[in-house]
């Protein structure tokens, strides 16, 4: 087994990629240090580690997205400098983006094309495009309509589209970033068994994904990353996900959520038969209803797409309902308009968006900004003349940073410069702060680590055991079992069923999910 070995000297021709003392830094920040790294053709290869730890610097390295400062590339035994993707193309490399970089307006057909071939659009590379895709399609059941516009498909559409790309160029080697961050679990699986066809077909594959689940069910060998280093790489028939853990966080990790019974107490948040129709006429939601109590997490568990992430915005304030009433108290939040969410935040609900891009924070901004975003009227920012403390905003911004442990711990590069699960804790810090009487929370650890998952389940139950309503949403069922003291399930925008979390288990949830009673006669 080549793998882990010592990667100095001459190259190896079985290893389709090798980065010998690779280092890259930001500014004081050394995201990538002396890494050496080997992986073998025709293997799947994970990549884990903790959020910052340099994950995805190191794949972009190797894309041609920057330039390391020092070190050396080696694709198939050979020395390739990669200046630009260009490059990185032409040395047989493809990246599926965690954010897809395709052109929406344009076909399936279209986006495949663009940029390869000198980037035009003409008639025979169409037609050339046409069968290649056709054939493609049917090698790894990559299905998709050629001329499907790309803003009409699902997210596991677009990303097929992107594998397509990439093999359409010829790629060789194929980096996902946390492909299944955004998948619906069929989605999921299916992908899976493309790159496992792709592999078998000789092609390497890098996976860099927080789910050690995924790692060891499909990759051959797994490397994981602290704090900018490569710690270990080992076979993963020989490794177990605590053994990962532990090398990712640097301490053992509790894998499951410790938490005492639920003491409900009296009902804090309410939805009576809240319904939505969408503006192109289609039901959303109809007639979901529920109650919860003080000290009490409701997990509402579903497939993407049932109605969920309507029902919190809702709640939330961002979104309007058709019909229906939500109580808090007893007495009514406003349903009939969309706002910011201020009149919600005023009567002590907090909302963590399930899209932190777009609703939770404000990339261009400064850690320290974002972190009183929305709350920038609270009496302890405020200065003379109605002008903002600074001071004091920092000094909140800071203490959430070390309660949260926030890496880098600067209050001042922008949100857009943190990965990806240290934004996740900047939006997840600023609403727990409140203290709030009910949290309304989407997808709490999607794209975090495994220590900060540990840490963010815990704050939440912490929350709970002060007394908190706690509404979650969540498309990890694992999530959803681990935390909530009642699940309710949704299916094509209506409940299917309530279930209290320790009379249920993943069987049941997963026929209610899929909107089949699991006492009718048959549903095995
Ligand atoms: N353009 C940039 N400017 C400044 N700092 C950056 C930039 N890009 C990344 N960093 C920093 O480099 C470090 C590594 O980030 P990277 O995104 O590679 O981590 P990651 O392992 O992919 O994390 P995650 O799992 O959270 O996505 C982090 O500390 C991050 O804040």
């Amino acid at each position: 087994m080549t793998v882990g070995t010592d990667t100095r000297g001459a190259g190896k021709p079985d290893l389709a990629i090798e980065l010998a003392g690779v280092s890259k830094s930001f500014g004081p920040v050394e995201a990538n240090r002396d890494i050496h790294l080997a992986v073998r053709r025709g293997t799947i290869h994970g990549i884990v580690g903790e959020n910052g730890a340099g994950k995805s610097t190191l794949m972009s390295i190797l894309y041609g997205f920057y330039q390391a400062d020092a070190g050396e590339i080696r694709v198939d035994g050979r020395p390739t400098p990669i200046p630009d993707s260009r490059a990185a193309i032409a040395a047989g490399i493809g990246m599926v983006h965690q954010h897809f970089m395709l052109v929406e307006p344009f076909s399936v057909l279209e986006n495949v094309v663009l940029g390869a071939e000198d980037g035009r659009l003409l008639r025979p590379s169409l037609a050339r495009a046409r069968d290649a895709l056709r054939r493609l399609e049917r090698d790894y059941e990559l299905e998709v309509d050629p001329d499907a516009i790309v803003g009409d498909l699902s997210v596991g559409a677009q990303q097929r589209v992107e594998i397509l790309k990439a093999l359409y160029r010829e790629a060789r080697i194929l980096i996902l970033d946390e492909p299944t961050g955004v998948l619906t679990p069929a989605e999921a699986d299916h992908l899976f068994r493309v790159l496992a066809a792709l592999r078998d077909e000789g092609k390497t594959i890098i996976l860099i994904t927080h789910k050690l689940r995924e790692i060891m069910a499909i990759t051959d060998a797994v490397s994981v990353m602290r704090r900018g280093e490569i710690v270990r790489t080992l076979p993963t028939a020989e490794t177990s996900p605590a053994e990962l853990a532990e090398l990712m966080v640097g301490r053992r990790v509790l894998l499951r959520v410790d938490k005492a019974p639920a003491r409900p107490g009296e009902v804090v948040i309410e939805a009576r038969r809240l319904s939505l129709t969408d503006a192109g006429g289609a039901r959303r939601l109809r007639d979901v209803s529920f109650e919860v109590r003080a000290g009490e997490i409701l997990g509402i568990a579903g497939v993407a797409g049932n109605g969920q992430s309507e029902l919190l915005e809702i709640l939330a304030g961002i979104r309007p309902a058709t019909s229906g009433a939500a109580l808090l108290r007893g007495r009514p939040l406003d349903l009939s308009r969309a706002t910011n969410g201020a009149d919600r935040r005023a009567r002590g609900i907090a909302h963590v968006p399930e899209d932190r891009h777009r609703r939770g924070l404000v990339m261009p901004f400064a850690a320290w900004e974002n972190a009183c975003l929305g709350y920038q009227d609270e009496a302890r920012f405020a200065a003379r003349f109605g002008l903002l403390d600074r001071d004091a905003i920092r000094a909140a911004a800071r203490a959430d940073i070390a309660r949260f442990d926030i890496r880098p711990p600067s209050c001042d590069l922008k949100a857009a410069n943190f990965s990806g699960g240290n934004q996740q804790k900047i939006v997840i810090a600023r609403e727990m702060d409140r203290e709030p009487d009910v949290l309304l929370v989407g997808q709490p650890t999607r794209g975090v680590d495994i220590g900060a998952i540990e840490f963010i389940h815990r704050q939440i139950v912490t929350l709970r055991d002060r007394g908190k309503a706690i509404i979650l949403v969540s498309v990890e069922l694992d999530e959803i079992q681990a935390l909530s003291d009642r699940i309710l399930v949704m299916f094509d925008g209506a409940v299917s069923g309530t279930r209290r979390a320790e009379e249920t288990d993943e069987r049941e949830l997963g026929l209610l999910m899929a909107g089949i009673d699991p006492k009718a006669k048959g549903a095995a």
